[in-house]
């Protein structure tokens, strides 16, 4: 991966009519990286994903890639792949014509054209699969032809859209490391959309995660997932107990609450995953309300003057029974540190 931008929008405008999708949006992408756009739907994934395709004219802002500008440079001659939810395939033609369609629109010579689908094929695991048909192919393997079909066009970028949605839980894990090997191998610079956190967080160099038109944070995936900036990606990425910050304490619902050291200077929230509770000691004491069996763990719930707390224990620590009352504590230096609430 290089360290320079390869794909840069800069204050990207996106609009539906008067409707204003995406507002000054900025990002900056590097050759051969794997980003995730993360985030709730109706936030702008799909949007920015027309913008950079060309499907979508931008309302302002300028989009580059590999040094042009192509803000206003057609679809078809954007090098930028697509690779959808529905994988699109033609189901009357065998599977190596499906990948060789967009080549023979391009007039490649048969020679070169055999000699891609042939490559495509292989990097996708799928060299044997030539003639079939796509309703003879599993999900998985239709989701590989698709990528096939893009990767051998040789894209800059290769756009996809939730690319694992449609297939079944263990399918999606199987895929998840394909992917990333197809990326690894090809070095293509690739771009894909999802609202699930697990996936962007397995899958992605970096991960972009989006609110309401805009961009809340961008990191690596133990960035995020360890350090969200926000009360909202915190939320998104499986944070529970979130409380405000007020001078030297947290804003409860018993008011103003010390906890063993001041929260770091600038912070205006923290938030504790139910494994950063501390459980049995503390300065906080919490009726359980509910005590549920999670293989490994125990997750509870108790109620505070705080207000609601989640904690889990590992299985093997002793159980809390639902109706008894338990200390706990919120260790300030466990928690994440919010810079917006
Ligand atoms: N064709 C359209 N006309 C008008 N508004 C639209 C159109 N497409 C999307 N929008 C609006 O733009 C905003 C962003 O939509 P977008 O499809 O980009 O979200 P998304 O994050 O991809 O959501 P999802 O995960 O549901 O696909 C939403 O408020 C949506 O209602």
């Amino acid at each position: 991966m290089s360290d320079e931008t390869y794909l840069d929008l800069s204050d990207l405008t996106l609009a539906y009519g008067k409707t204003v999708a995406v507002e000054s949006l900025n990002l900056s992408i590097r050759k051969g990286e794997l980003i995730a756009l993360l985030g709730p739907s109706g936030c702008g994934k799909t949007t920015t994903m027309r913008a950079i395709t060309g499907l979508l004219r931008p309302a302002s802002g300028k989009i580059t890639l590999d040094g042009a500008d192509i803000t206003y440079v057609p679809a078809n001659k954007r090098h930028v792949g697509l690779v959808f939810q529905s994988y699109a395939l033609f189901p009357h033609l065998t599977v190596f014509e499906n990948v060789a369609f967009g080549l023979r629109l391009k007039k490649l010579p048969t020679v070169e054209i055999n000699q891609r689908v042939e490559a495509g094929l292989a990097m996708v695991g799928l060299g044997k699969f030539h003639s079939r048909k796509p309703a003879e192919l599993s999900g998985g393997q239709q989701q590989r032809v698709a990528l096939a079909r893009s990767l051998v066009m040789e894209p800059k970028v290769l756009l996809l859209d939730e690319p694992l949605s449609n297939l079944d839980a263990r399918l999606r894990l199987e895929m998840r490391t394909e992917l990333q090997r197809v990326q690894r191998e090809s070095g293509v610079t690739m771009v894909f959309v999802t609202h699930d956190q697990n996936e962007a967080l397995a899958l992605a160099d970096r991960i972009v995660v989006m609110k309401e038109g805009a961009i809340e944070q961008v990191g690596s995936p133990e960035d995020v997932y360890n350090r969200p900036q926000s009360r909202f990606v915190a939320d998104f990425v499986g944070f529970e107990n979130i409380f405000p910050v007020e001078g030297d304490s947290i804003r409860t619902e018993a008011g103003a609450m010390q906890l063993s050291a001041k929260p770091a200077a600038g912070a205006s929230g923290l938030a504790w995953r139910p494994n950063m509770v501390t459980l049995g000691e503390g300065r906080f004491e919490g009726e359980v309300l509910g005590a549920a069996f999670a293989g490994g763990s125990r997750e509870y719930l108790l109620k505070s003057p705080l207000g609601p707390i989640k904690a889990e224990m590992d299985a093997s620590a002793p159980a809390f029974e639902p109706g008894s009352t338990v200390a706990f504590d919120l260790p300030p230096e466990r928690a994440a540190v919010l810079e917006r609430m």
